[in-house]
């Protein structure tokens, strides 16, 4: 069933989206509550007052403000400390992306199946990896950050990400402070940044895996049909299921990181059943089958001359395309399964959240909503929505309907 991408406001997916948003309101609502003693204001400058102050503190909130707030508190520890501020925010920023992964395991009961050899199997968790995987779907961050969970490098986890992304409330915030790598996809004003922000990992304190969707956009037809004209004037083999790879930064990747991390995983993801998940499917509690090939590939065997690393990820690429043609033809992907348990961890995490903010708020919506001024109920009303608006866009930075225009065109057309 293909969720309608613009959803009436009171539908049962905004419910849970308002639902999921009062989860993280809570805290900022909580310490209103606390420091401010709601009580049933007297007359309507009482409830304008009320409600105002109480609107300014909550702004975009949740618990994960409440965790960006604390993370923001790290700052002053950075010239002192700087690896123990690391430590503390990989653990912050864990309680936010399990979240996620405890929505995707737990709410959803979405199977993740990870397919390996044994042998390299021992290896993950335990070292530094650049992960290559496939940008087709729309939760593959979520599924990423499940096996991330599963091997215990959610909190360190980092990715090469579009500089929008930085903006998204929570997630985005949560990223400065986990030392993500942003890009605007333009290489002339990357090249620097990117360079500098890899080197900065190069003495990082925890385990972490480098995430690279290498085609830098999401799949779509028409993205699909450019990149193919590109692969053909480059005289490049045509992939069926894949963009074609950007390679600069990949092998911008490798270079500045040799020493650091020891291997690439080369990670190729679909769902059974020709399934298209979505974050409002998994919102509302359908669960999808997820399945992960993943081979591991030492780093010293990829080049370090850029055109034949460039080279090496064009076949990678190759490759991939015939595990997906695999898996369309049997259901599979090759080699023997060998499943990580899901952590208990995301879980008990998701309801500490829980159980600690939502009875506050459900006791002040209460309280203004019975305030017996028409105003405040107004008021609270058009606040939920709005926050409940707030989530639905944040919702929407996953949907593929309205991803970028990046990759719409060749940009070697354009510069000649
Ligand atoms: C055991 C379990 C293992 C694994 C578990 C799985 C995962 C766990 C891992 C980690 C954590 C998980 C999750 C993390 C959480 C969240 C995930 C967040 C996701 C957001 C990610 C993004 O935002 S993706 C978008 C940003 N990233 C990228 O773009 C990376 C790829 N791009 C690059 O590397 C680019 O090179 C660049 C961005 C550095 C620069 O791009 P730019 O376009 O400016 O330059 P390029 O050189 O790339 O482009 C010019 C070359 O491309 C050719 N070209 C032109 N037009 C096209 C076209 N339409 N299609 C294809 N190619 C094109 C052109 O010819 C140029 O070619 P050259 O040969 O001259 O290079
Ligand atoms: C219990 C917790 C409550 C959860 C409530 C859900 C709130 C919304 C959560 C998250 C929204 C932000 C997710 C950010 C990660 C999205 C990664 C992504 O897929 O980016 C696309 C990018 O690669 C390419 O973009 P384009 O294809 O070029 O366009």
């Amino acid at each position: 069933m293909h969720y309608m991408h613009f959803n009436p406001i009171f539908s049962r997916d905004n419910f849970h989206a308002l639902y999921l948003s009062a989860e993280w309101l809570c805290p900022i609502i909580f310490l209103a509550y606390i420091s401010q003693g709601i009580h049933a204001p007297y007359d309507e400058t009482d409830a304008l007052l009320l409600l105002t102050a109480q609107r300014k503190k909550k702004v975009e909130t949740g618990n994960g403000i409440i965790i960006n707030l604390l993370q923001l508190c790290t700052l002053p520890l950075w010239p002192i400390n700087k690896q123990l501020a690391r430590k503390i925010n990989c653990r912050l920023g864990y309680s936010i992306s399990s979240q996620l992964v405890a929505l995707l395991e737990w709410w959803s009961g979405t199977e993740c199946t990870l397919y390996t050899d044994p042998e390299s199997y021992k290896l993950y968790g335990k070292e530094n990896a650049i992960v290559v995987l496939n940008h087709n779907f729309e939760i593959d961050f979520m599924t990423g950050w499940t096996f991330c969970e599963r091997f215990g490098v959610l909190g360190s986890s980092k990715v090469l990400a579009k500089k929008e992304l930085s903006f998204v409330p929570v997630i985005g915030w949560m990223w400065y402070f986990l030392e993500i790598v942003f890009c605007k996809r333009k290489w002339e004003e990357d090249r620097k940044t990117v360079v500098q922000s890899l080197r900065n990992l190069q003495d990082y304190p925890e385990k972490f895996w480098f995430l690279l969707h290498c085609e830098g956009t999401r799949f779509t037809e028409k993205k699909h049909k450019i990149s193919m004209e590109v692969a053909e004037k480059k005289g490049l083999p045509k992939l069926k299921y894949h963009l074609l790879p950007r390679t600069k930064g990949f092998c911008v990747t490798v270079q500045n990181l040799r020493g650091t991390v020891t291997a690439v995983y080369d990670s190729t993801l679909n769902f059974r059943n020709n399934e298209m998940p979505t974050l409002l499917g998994v919102l509302n509690g359908k669960k999808y089958h997820a399945d992960l090939y993943v081979r591991r590939i030492p780093l010293d065997t990829i080049p370090e001359d850029e055109s034949e690393c460039a080279a090496w990820l064009h076949k990678l690429y190759q490759e991939k395309d015939e595990f997906q043609e695999h898996y369309r033809q049997t259901g599979r992907f090759p080699g023997p399964i060998t499943n990580p348990p899901r952590q208990l961890w995301a879980l008990l995490n998701w309801l500490f959240w829980v159980c600690l903010l939502v009875y506050p708020l459900c006791m002040l919506l209460l309280q203004l909503l019975l305030s017996g001024s028409t105003f405040t109920v107004v008021c609270t009303f058009v606040f939920c929505l709005a926050v409940s608006v707030g989530i639905r866009w944040m919702i929407g930075q996953t949907e593929i309907d309205k991803s970028s225009n990046y990759g719409n065109k060749d940009m070697q057309m354009n510069n000649n």
